[in-house]
């Protein structure tokens, strides 16, 4: 055959693979979410999630020594509560005693080089499990605004770096940066949920926390999984609002809308990368189903490669190791 071009060329060794590589993971690229939960000395394993854990707090120090020894630079917190701390206005969530605050302490105490980012939402503190306040069966928008103004303000406090306003709420991105502006804090970043979808990924996240919805679903805020277009929308109200970071979650499932923000907008995209599509590999893997290493790697790679220069995931400790 006289062809022109030969595209395997270009693969037939190591070297040249290596040399036309064109998208590359790095530690950097990764914040790893951990769950932290009251006590001492204790942590335990969620159960669908092997290998990741709940921890007190002394413990979740440890465990970002070593994660800070692998390269993981930042950290976004979500606090497992007991239901009696749980409320309908979640006012745990600005209480400078609470757990989750008094961790952001600790970590900016110990590891000042570390980022740590926030989750803003209600629902680890919600009796009603949702990322609102609750009236008569329905999310309210702009009364839940205040409490996510009480709470990212108290974690700017606290030491927080960055903001992750998480509820899908509409005007919050804007609504947190005069917050926080106003309290002194323009160096907090806002890392905006830009486009959320109601996903079933979320699964295993939820037996994490204990946060599921007590009732109905999440459909009248975060976004249907059939569109595309709107999460333009979405992104073009957040990066109005003043965000620093859109991010697409879950990844997998959604990597048209990673590249579809990337080639539209022209601020850092992150991508959360699920629970569930941490725990589908992890239970493949665990069934010898899949080479759990290698689908983690691509999978984290895909999400590179549509667009995303930020990846919050489970894996980052793991992924960090091989790299
Ligand atoms: N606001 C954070 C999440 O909802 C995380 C979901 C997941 O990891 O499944
Ligand atoms: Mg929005």
């Amino acid at each position: 055959m006289n062809l022109i071009r030969r595209p395997r060329r270009s693969r037939q060794s190591a070297a040249i693979r290596d040399m036309v590589q064109e998208t590359r993971l790095s530690v950097t690229d990764f914040i790893l979410p951990v769950f932290i939960m009251e006590g001492q000395h204790t942590r335990s394993e969620v159960s669908s999630m092997p290998g990741i854990h709940r921890f007190s707090l002394d413990l979740l120090l440890e465990e970002i020594q070593e994660c800070v020894d692998l390269g993981i630079k930042t950290f976004d917190l979500f606090p497992n509560l007991s239901e009696a701390k749980k409320d309908k206005y979640a006012t745990e969530s600005y209480n400078p005693d609470g757990l989750y605050l008094q961790a952001i302490r600790a970590i900016k105490d110990r590891f000042p080089d570390v980022m740590v980012m926030t989750d803003v939402a209600m629902d680890p503190y919600s009796s009603d499990g949702h990322d609102g306040i609750v009236e008569n069966g329905k999310i309210l928008n702009d009364p839940t605004l205040e409490v996510l103004g009480k709470m990212a303000l108290a974690q700017a406090q606290a030491g927080a770096n960055i903001v992750g306003p998480s509820d899908m709420m509409d005007g919050r991105v804007g609504y947190l940066r005069q917050v926080l502006d106003e309290g002194g804090f323009h160096e907090v970043a806002i890392m905006s949920y830009s486009a959320k979808y109601a996903s079933a990924f979320y699964g295993p996240f939820r037996d994490a926390l204990d946060s599921a919805p007590k009732f109905g679903d999440k459909k009248t805020y975060q976004m249907n999984p059939a569109n595309s277009r709107e999460a333009l929308i979405e992104a073009q109200l957040d990066f109005d609002e003043g965000a620093d970071f859109l991010m697409v979650k879950p990844a997998l499932a959604y990597l048209d809308i990673i590249k579809l923000l990337n080639d539209n907008f022209h601020l850092p995209i992150a991508a959360y990368n699920v629970s569930g599509e941490y725990a589908m590999i992890k239970a493949a893997a665990q069934n010898g189903w899949l080479d759990g290493e290698r689908a983690m790697m691509e999978s984290l790679m895909s999400i590179k490669r549509a667009g995303a220069s930020v990846i919050l995931t489970y894996f980052a400790k793991e992924a960090a190791r091989l790299l």
